[in-house]
């Protein structure tokens, strides 16, 4: 298993071992030390999974707001997806900039996107399904979002945009300059 830092390092690639033989192929895709070790002690508490249908599906670029904001552990295990972390880390020097990746059952790499990123990916292929492991549950009052095609992130799609497949709530998601202030800390009570 390989970690790779990206351009923003706090965000690792993951290339585990396919062990490929005449029956199909063999590959772990998790082991806590190997992962504790690169990316330091972490807890996953939920592994989500979604299928999209068609080719050019868009889900994101989603968050939760702390104080549950989520480490995400992504990996395609049907078909491919360009997926994508913005840093959204006021603090950040890298705020606002993105890594992407293609990740596809094929090459069976994994993306790990710490919280304090927004994420979301765009599948490249028909019947595509995304598996991933969460840090924190799901919190439908702290789920957020940036409108995926913000151009201030110049996040280059490799879909068309006109023929993007998306939720009603994605299209409307504000851009990273509106949400912005939902991004910090909520004041401590009293302070
Ligand atoms: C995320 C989530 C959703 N849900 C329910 C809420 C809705 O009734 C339904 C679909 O949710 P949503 O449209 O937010 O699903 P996606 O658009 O695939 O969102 C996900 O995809 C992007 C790429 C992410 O990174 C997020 O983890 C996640 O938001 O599942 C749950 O019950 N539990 C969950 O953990």
């Amino acid at each position: 298993m390989i970690f790779e830092r990206l351009d923003i390092p706090d965000v690792c690639l993951i290339k585990p071992k396919t062990i490929s033989d005449t029956r199909g192929m063999f590959r772990e895709t998790f082991r806590q030390p190997a992962f504790d070790e690169v990316v330091g002690p972490v807890r996953f508490v939920q592994d989500n999974q979604s299928l999209s249908m068609k080719t050019g599906t868009v889900r994101g670029l989603h968050f939760q707001q702390v104080p549950m904001a989520q480490g995400k552990l992504v990996q395609c295990v049907w078909g491919a997806i360009f997926d994508v972390a913005v840093d959204i880390r006021p603090l950040s020097p890298s705020f606002g900039q993105h890594v992407a990746r293609i990740l596809t059952a094929e090459n069976g790499w994994q993306l790990w996107i710490p919280a304090g990123f927004a994420h979301g990916f765009c599948t490249l292929a028909k019947q595509t399904v995304v598996t991933y492991k969460l840090t924190e549950h799901y919190s439908a009052s702290h789920d957020r979002g940036i409108l995926w095609n913000d151009p201030d992130l110049g996040i280059d799609w490799p879909i068309d945009p006109q023929a993007a497949i998306i939720s009603d709530k994605d299209a409307i998601q504000p851009t990273l300059r509106l949400a912005i202030d939902t991004f910090l800390p909520e004041p401590e009570h009293g302070r």
